[in-house]
């Protein structure tokens, strides 16, 4: 798996999707050009979640492009995704390697130094690092104003692993996240809530890209 290549990276929420569902905001972007997709529903039950997690597997997969479940290594197993995307207060890498198996994507969410070598020695195989800017998609800790590009800078100086940089990143503000070390950009509201959210991934793609 070419993690490296992750420029553009989907957070799905079909709370957060302008009534439209996951599999159609999963099927725009992938016709944007998106690298990867998580499916990340904290909303729904597990059965919704599983039943979204096949439509968005079968569209994944016709689009050569990776699926990666969030928090849930058994949702992960179960939709046959290519890994899972583990949190601080997660299952720990080693639990998730062991249930997927040893070719499983795993990505860890790290906000500081300290914790991207943590995961890294792990074994982690890519970082979430977040938030960069101000989200209203998540409650995040710390920071109202997010961590900023210098953070993404340190944490991309101090590990090898691939960086995701995430939270309240749109086409606007997207490049100096990559100029400051992130191999891509993870979106979430800026795809699934955009008027049109094809527009919105080539927009983010242009924006990481040139
Ligand atoms: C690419 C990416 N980075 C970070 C996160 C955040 O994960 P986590 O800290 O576990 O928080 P939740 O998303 O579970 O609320 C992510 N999902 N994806
Ligand atoms: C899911 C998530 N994780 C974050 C982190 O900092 O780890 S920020 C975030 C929300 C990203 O949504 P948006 O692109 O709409 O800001
Ligand atoms: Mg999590």
């Amino acid at each position: 798996m070419n993690i490296s290549g992750w420029q553009t990276y989907l957070v799905t929420a079909t709370s957060r999707s302008a009534g439209r569902t996951t599999p159609e905001v999963v099927a725009a972007a992938l016709d944007g050009g998106v690298d990867v997709v998580q499916l990340r529903d904290k909303a729904t039950s597990a059965r919704e979640r599983y039943e979204t997690g096949l439509r968005v597997r079968e569209l994944t997969t016709e689009a050569g492009v990776p699926l990666i479940v969030n928090d849930r290594i058994d949702l992960a197993s179960a939709v046959d995704a290519d890994g899972v995307h583990l949190g601080q207060s997660d299952l720990p890498v080693a639990v998730a390697r062991e249930q997927l198996g040893e070719d499983a994507v795993v990505g860890v969410s790290a906000s500081t130094v300290e914790q991207a070598e943590s995961a890294e020695a792990a074994g982690a195989d890519y970082l979430g690092v977040g938030a960069v800017y101000g989200t209203d998609s998540k409650d995040v800790s710390g920071d109202r104003d997010g961590i900023g590009v210098e953070r993404i800078a340190a944490v991309a100086d101090a590990v090898d692993l691939p960086v995701i940089g995430i939270g309240g990143i749109d086409a606007s503000n997207a490049a100096p996240v990559v100029e400051a070390g992130a191999t891509g950009v993870a979106a979430l509201s800026a795809i699934t809530a955009a008027e049109d959210p094809e527009v919105a991934t080539a927009a983010l793609r242009k924006a990481v890209t040139e």
